[in-house]
């Protein structure tokens, strides 16, 4: 099958076949849904504490602390992806003592989900962001604003940069 221009496009960024899509997020963009998220996360508090995922959970976290007013800040240090390939879960770090009761953990996106039952499991009570979601995590989250198809790999702005992109008539032309 002739791949279509778009799909080209994305192969040159998604390296994984397995992700057919690209969906590259300005700084922008995050930000705005970021703070839809505080919006709807503002209805559900107060929160004693958010809890943030290394390292994509790291700014979302921020923006939510700053709209939400929580000063108490912690992190669960967790890898699950080299590049675009996933492997065993690393706990690098653990999070508070307890339940996680009336705490909020935030992350980046919930992928397979598999990073989400890890802290899951560590904060049982605790309320579960993301700003993305796919399919196959989305019921490991409370509260998410974006949904993307599983065949998606999402660019965060720390991801990517600012470049030359070629146009699409010299693109199609090269083929
Ligand atoms: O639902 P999953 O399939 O587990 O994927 C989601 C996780 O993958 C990414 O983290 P990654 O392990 O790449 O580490 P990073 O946050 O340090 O980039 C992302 O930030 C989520 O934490
Ligand atoms: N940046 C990024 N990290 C991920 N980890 C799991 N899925 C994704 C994704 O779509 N984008
Ligand atoms: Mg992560």
């Amino acid at each position: 099958m002739k791949p279509n221009s778009q799909v080209v496009e994305l192969q040159d960024m998604a390296e994984n076949p397995s992700f057919r899509k690209d969906f590259p997020v300005s700084w922008e963009e995050l930000h705005r849904n970021a703070r839809a998220l505080a919006w709807r996360l503002a209805e559900l508090g107060p929160w004693k504490g958010i809890v943030a995922i290394t390292r994509g959970g790291l700014v979302p976290a921020a923006i939510l602390a700053r709209e939400l007013d929580v000063r108490l800040i912690d992190t669960v240090c967790v890898s699950t992806y080299d590049h675009q390939d996933k492997r065993e879960s690393k706990l690098l770090k653990a999070p508070i003592e307890g339940d996680g009761e009336g705490w909020l953990i935030v992350d980046d996106l919930v992928d397979t989900g598999r990073t989400a039952r890890v802290v899951r499991d560590l904060l049982p009570k605790a309320h579960f962001a993301t700003v993305y979601a796919k399919p196959a995590g989305r019921p490991l989250v409370d509260t998410f604003i974006t949904e993307v198809s599983q065949d998606t790999w999402i660019f965060f702005p720390w991801d990517i940069e600012y470049r030359y992109a070629e146009p699409i008539a010299e693109i199609r032309q090269k083929r």
